[in-house]
Parts: structure tokens; C-alpha cells; sequence
């Protein structure tokens, strides 16, 4: 038997309300693990009761510093966290660059209100108390458990707006077969980083999309505005229209990193073409995101800007942990 932490930061799962207002977080974490088993115990605690595309930074490291304070309890054995799907990629990835613990950290939500005819909550929180008692997923990072899947953070996006199971990506390390949880694969782990202060909450890092006729004014306007880094969310393999070349190697001059993702959901940054497109914007300055995200992307720029503002080191950080 295991004894678990659940954290509640709010999201659909503890949402109600269908009237004019709209649906709102309001329920408690107590209140939605009243339908769990006794095969485990556990203990629950609030956070934050909020949909999660009202997050900021400083609530990421709020979250974060949460986890890592039940971590450090020795009766835990592992942490799940309730939360909005619709950034919890960006929570997630930010815990697992931070995680130290052998214990795993086990997010999920749901896709159903609690007060809608079928709330899918109750069945996602049994599934990730479940993985998170799971000796073998010890040493994976921060998971997300969800609809009887289970991904590592790094690299799950949220890729349907309204399905059961809206996250892909990732490593899938196990399934749920009923109440049990089958693990299949191990994730390879970078070593933690370091918990940062709180200036991590202040560091701006805006992402760009570029598409047919954009040019690179709101690029400059994002270094102009404070910004301390920008993901340009290029096109396909990694690539950007008339004038970014310049805008970037401008940034870079400046010292504000410019991150090359792509507005592609899935697939490798791989600088490839000329005429402005990734070869050029490399050769420009830019840092490819290889495998991450532009959302992953930028917790990962701001993560390492607050561990350090030095931006000659920048890249070299950047590549060892993207
Ligand atoms: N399914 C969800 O949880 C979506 C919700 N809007 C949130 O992210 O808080």
C-alpha cells in the first residue's frame, strides 16, 4: 500500500457551472477523491482552484515548489496533481526539468466538468494514484496520466480540444489494463536543474508564429518590449519568412536569444533550407529547439534565463536540454 499526495491546482476536473458564467473551477481536491479506492492512502491539499489558462510563472513555480515540498516528506511515495489540460504540458515539463525525487509526479485532469452527466475526473485520479504508487515508474520524471495512458511530460502536448484523450506525444511508459497499471518503457532522464528563484516568475519569453506574408516586426517588438528570449514557432522543419534572418541575428546581437521551433505539432527543428529559411536563421543566431515544442520551448528558455542571465552560455544550456 502506498501513501500518495494529491495537489489540486483546479481545471475542468473541479469545475461546475453551466449557465451564462460558464463553467469554473470551484471543487475541492477533498471532494474529488471521494470516490477512490482504499488501496492506497492518501492525503489532499489545494494549491491553486483555477482554470489553468490563467497560470502565470510565478503560480508554475507556486506549483512546483508545492511538489517538491511533499517529495520531501518521507511517508509520500509519490505526488498526483490535478490540473487544467490546457497548459498542463508547460507545468509538467517545468516540474520534470526540476525533478530530483525517485518518487514519480503524476499530473491529470479531465475532459468533463465534475457536475457534467459522465465527469471522466474520478476515473483519471484513480488511474494516476495508481501509477503513482507504481514502484516501476520510480526514476521516470513527471508523468501525465490520462484516459488509462500514461506519457512523460516532456514532449505531450495537448492535441484535441474536446477527446477523451487529448494529450499525444511523449514517451508512453505505461497503459492502465483495468486497475493495473502495465509499465513499457523507461524515458531517458536529463540530470534535475535547479530550483530557481523567484525571479523565474518575472522572466518574459514570448513565442512568434510565422505564416504566409508575416513579417518580423512583432519579433523586434518582443525584444523591444522586454522580452529576455523569443520562440519564433517556425514553419515545417523550422523556417521563417523575408526578414527574420536579419530581425534574428538583430536579437541575438542584442542579447536576447531567438529559440527556432515549429508551428508543426510533431517532429525535430532541423535547419535544412536557405533563402531565409532554418539554415539561415542558425547561421543568424538563432537556438533550434531540436525535439521540444515552442510551448516546452519557452519553460525551458525562461527556466535557464533565471538560473542564469548570461546569454553567452545560453545555446549550449539550451541544446543540453532540448
Ligand atoms: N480540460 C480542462 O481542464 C480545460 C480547462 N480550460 C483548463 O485548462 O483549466
Amino acid at each position: 500500500m502506498a501513501h500518495i499526495r494529491i495537489l489540486g491546482t483546479g481545471g475542468t476536473i473541479a469545475s461546475r457551472g453551466q449557465g451564462e458564467s460558464g463553467s469554473v473551477a470551484s471543487d475541492t481536491t477533498e471532494s474529488l477523491t471521494a470516490s477512490l479506492g482504499n488501496e492506497h492512502t492518501f492525503t489532499s491539499r489545494d494549491i491553486l482552484t483555477t482554470g489553468s489558462y490563467r497560470l502565470d510563472l510565478q503560480d508554475l513555480r507556486a506549483i512546483a515548489e508545492q511538489v517538491h515540498g511533499a517529495l520531501a516528506e518521507d511517508d509520500v511515495d509519490g505526488v498526483v496533481v490535478t490540473h487544467g489540460t490546457d497548459t498542463m504540458e508547460e507545468t509538467a515539463f517545468l516540474l520534470d526539468l526540476l525533478h530530483s525525487s525517485s518518487k514519480p509526479v503524476v499530473f491529470t485532469g479531465a475532459q468533463r466538468a465534475a457536475d457534467s452527466h459522465a465527469p471522466d475526473g474520478p476515473g483519471n485520479i484513480a488511474d494516476a494514484v495508481a501509477a503513482a504508487a507504481t514502484e516501476q515508474l520510480r526514476d521516470t520524471g513527471v508523468l501525465i496520466s490520462f484516459s488509462g495512458t500514461v506519457l512523460t511530460a516532456r514532449g505531450a502536448r495537448k492535441a484535441q480540444t474536446t477527446a477523451d484523450s487529448p494529450f499525444a506525444g511523449g514517451v508512453q511508459v505505461a497503459h492502465l489494463l483495468g486497475d493495473e497499471v502495465v509499465v513499457t518503457a523507461r524515458p531517458q532522464r536529463r540530470p534535475p536543474l535547479p530550483f530557481p528563484g523567484h525571479v523565474f516568475g518575472g522572466i518574459g519569453v514570448e513565442i512568434i508564429t510565422a505564416y504566409p506574408g508575416a513579417t518580423p516586426a512583432l519579433l523586434r517588438h518582443a525584444a523591444a518590449d522586454g522580452a529576455k528570449a523569443v520562440v519564433l514557432a517556425g514553419t515545417g522543419i523550422g523556417n521563417a519568412g523575408p526578414g527574420f534572418a536579419d530581425a534574428v541575428a538583430d536579437l541575438s546581437a542584442d542579447g536576447v536569444p531567438v529559440i527556432l521551433s515549429s508551428r508543426a505539432p510533431w517532429g525535430p527543428v532541423v535547419p535544412t533550407y536557405g533563402n531565409g529559411g532554418g539554415k539561415d536563421l542558425i547561421r543568424a543566431g538563432a537556438v533550434g529547439s531540436r525535439d521540444l515544442n515552442p510551448f516546452q520551448s519557452r519553460i525551458l528558455a525562461a527556466l535557464l534565463l533565471a538560473l542564469d542571465p548570461a546569454t553567452e552560455t545560453f545555446a549550449e544550456r539550451f541544446t543540453a536540454y532540448s
